[in-house]
């Protein structure tokens, strides 16, 4: 694996110490971390202490062990391999959150998606809600910046016209803490308080951890930063930063790519950089260059790197023409030789209503009356399109809110109450001998019901009642009612579901509704979290890069398209 190295990257793997590196995309960020981790690994002697390893999300991380799995690298014990949310819930939220949110036990972290907050707490939530700003503060949107100061993540959100200046959601969020609830944000700034107020949980953690690596460090936010630092003032010696800050599109979880440079330009830090792309064409490099912060384009030196394919610049009829550019795409590829897969091929769109578009699939309709029969169909329908993690997720999820009802986002107590009646394993068991047995969700969602029903009935040994709303048209498929991205033969996803991937061909759909507009990203810099989308978006193919933009864009906005680099063409020929 070493031999195959660049000599900027054989320095990634060497250097020792306090190391950030800044990357371009497919310079081969995640494939020289996963070979710094096996070459780690492979010769690591400590027993009770490992690396941890922590990307931002699930994605990234599980990108990673895959990468390792090709190495016949199984990461396990002494080291942990996660995300970084999960690394701080693990080894320092919740085990010591108590000490400083003095709540009476084990603190639990709400708002995950399906987790509610306790009910009384969401009523007196509710009261003052009624009678606060607009109505439109979110629970979940409160919390503390790195000084302690609580804050409103929400970025239409204004303080000053809060006609009560914040004042009772201090109040409230006061109630929040001594009932030991915290969302995911306050539980990284609970751990930073943890880490400053006890040093010797801090020390200890880095005797237990004495290597971190830190993949897509520029959606770091400032109060992660802050824990990190806590950890190198606590003796963390060795450390590894990597991330570009022209890819950070998590600015709504608080990341902020200003926070990464900063530590790139100090001194105290080992800076190291990655500038050749072994993904793209030069002709790619090039026509994607005018989105970054680079001052030159990217040298490219992989395997398509003097492929000849000009990127394309496609006008499509807003409104009429969406449903045609999967076969366009495809058009284009057969034209230049590219296989057609959804493994190699891609449509890339900034939202949902732009993918639905592409996908004609039918607008949004929410069938489900309850959330136990929403996970039970989420459940199957992941398990089949083959995603076992995510349906034995929902199982999980599902399982918990029958048998724990109200109580079922206490995760300490949850998972307590099943070690004590039937054990974490049989748990499992349950999961999948439910999951393995439901019908299918291509059947009608009347027949689905009444199928699963049963199935619950009968494997639970009690009666579990699932409904959907009246309305629901009972003929209709489980399936249909979640979106498809997977069609036969192309893949069209979102932008954020395509970090960090690598196509042969993306057409990244552009509309002139919603965000990332071509009108709104034309007078963008990088310095703005759109236009990092978009570069994001355009820099994950090998081959072939095609942006689809509506025919009646102005001019004038196409600035960053120069005909000389891209190749200008229309949906429908003229007699069409
Ligand atoms: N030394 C190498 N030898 C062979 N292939 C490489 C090497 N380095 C990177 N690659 C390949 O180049 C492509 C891009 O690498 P990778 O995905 O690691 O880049 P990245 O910097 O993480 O990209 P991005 O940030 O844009 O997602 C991958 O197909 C990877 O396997």
């Amino acid at each position: 694996m070493l031999t195959t190295l660049s000599i900027q990257q054989r320095t990634v793997i060497d250097s020792t110490g306090k190391n950030i590196l800044k990357a371009c995309p497919g310079s081969g960020k995640t494939y020289t971390v996963a070979c710094k981790m096996a070459y780690l690994i492979s010769s690591w002697s400590q027993t009770n202490a490992g690396i941890a390893a922590l990307s931002f999300t699930n994605v990234a991380s599980e990108e990673i062990i895959l990468k390792l799995a090709k190495h016949s690298i199984v990461p396990s014990y002494p080291h942990f391999f996660g995300t970084i949310d999960s690394f701080v819930n693990k080894w320092i939220f919740l085990p010591y959150g108590h000490l400083v949110m003095k709540c009476k036990s084990r603190p639990n972290i709400v708002g995950l998606s399906e987790a509610g907050w306790e009910l009384p707490l969401v009523w007196s939530w509710g009261k003052a809600h009624n009678q606060c700003y607009k109505k439109r503060c979110n629970l979940l949107d409160f919390t503390y910046n790195e000084d302690g100061e609580l804050i409103n993540t929400d970025p239409l959100f204004s303080k000053d016209a809060c006609p009560y200046k914040m004042a009772r959601c201090i109040e409230l969020k006061m109630q929040f803490v001594k009932a030991g609830l915290a969302t995911q944000s306050d539980a990284a700034y609970w751990s930073m308080q943890i880490l400053n107020d006890y040093p010797v949980l801090a020390k200890a953690l880095v005797k237990r951890f004495p290597t971190l690596i830190i993949d897509e460090a520029q959606d770091t936010s400032q109060v992660q930063m802050k824990l990190i630092d806590l950890l190198i003032q606590n003796g963390l010696e060795e450390i590894t930063l990597i991330g570009d800050p022209d890819q950070a599109i998590y600015e709504w979880r608080n990341a902020d790519p200003e926070i990464f440079l900063n530590k790139y330009i100090n001194n105290e830090w080992n800076s190291l950089e990655l500038t050749e792309n072994r993904r793209s064409s030069q002709l790619i490099c090039n026509a994607t260059h005018p989105f970054s912060s680079l001052k030159e384009p990217t040298v490219a030196v992989g395997n398509t790197s003097d492929s000849k394919t000009r990127p394309i610049l496609l006008m499509y009829k807003a409104g009429a023409d969406e449903e045609l550019l999967k076969d366009k795409l495809k058009e284009i590829c057969n034209e230049t030789s590219i296989e057609v897969s959804p493994d190699l091929i891609a449509i890339l769109c900034r939202g949902n209503s732009m993918l639905r578009k592409i996908l004609k699939v039918e607008p949004d309709f929410n069938p489900w009356n309850d959330e136990i029969t929403r996970y039970f169909a989420q459940a199957t329908y992941y398990r089949d399109i083959k995603n076992y993690k995510a349906a034995m997720r929902s199982t999980d999820t599902a399982l918990r809110k029958i048998y724990y009802g109200s109580n079922a986002h206490r995760v300490n107590y949850v998972e307590t109450e099943i070690a004590k009646s039937i054990g974490l394993e049989a748990w499992r068991i349950r999961c999948w001998s439910i999951l393995k047995n439901a019908p299918v969700t291509t059947m009608s969602i009347e027949m689905w019901k009444s199928q699963t029903q049963t199935l619950l009935n009968k494997v639970l040994a009690r009666t579990v009642n699932l409904s959907y709303k009246k309305t629901t048209p009972v003929t209709r498929s489980v399936a249909s009612f979640f979106v498809k991205n997977r069609s036969e033969d192309i893949l069209v996803e979102t932008i954020h579901a395509a970090k960090g991937k690598t196509y042969d061909a993306v057409m990244v759909a552009l509309s002139n509704r919603g965000k990332a507009t071509v009108k709104q990203i034309a007078s963008l810099t990088s310095a703005d979290e759109e236009l990092r989308n978009v570069y994001v978006a355009m820099t994950r193919p090998r081959k072939l890069l095609v942006v689809a933009i509506p025919d009646n864009t102005s001019e004038e906005y196409l600035l960053r398209f120069p005909k000389g680099i891209w190749e200008y063409r229309a949906i429908r020929s003229k007699s069409d």
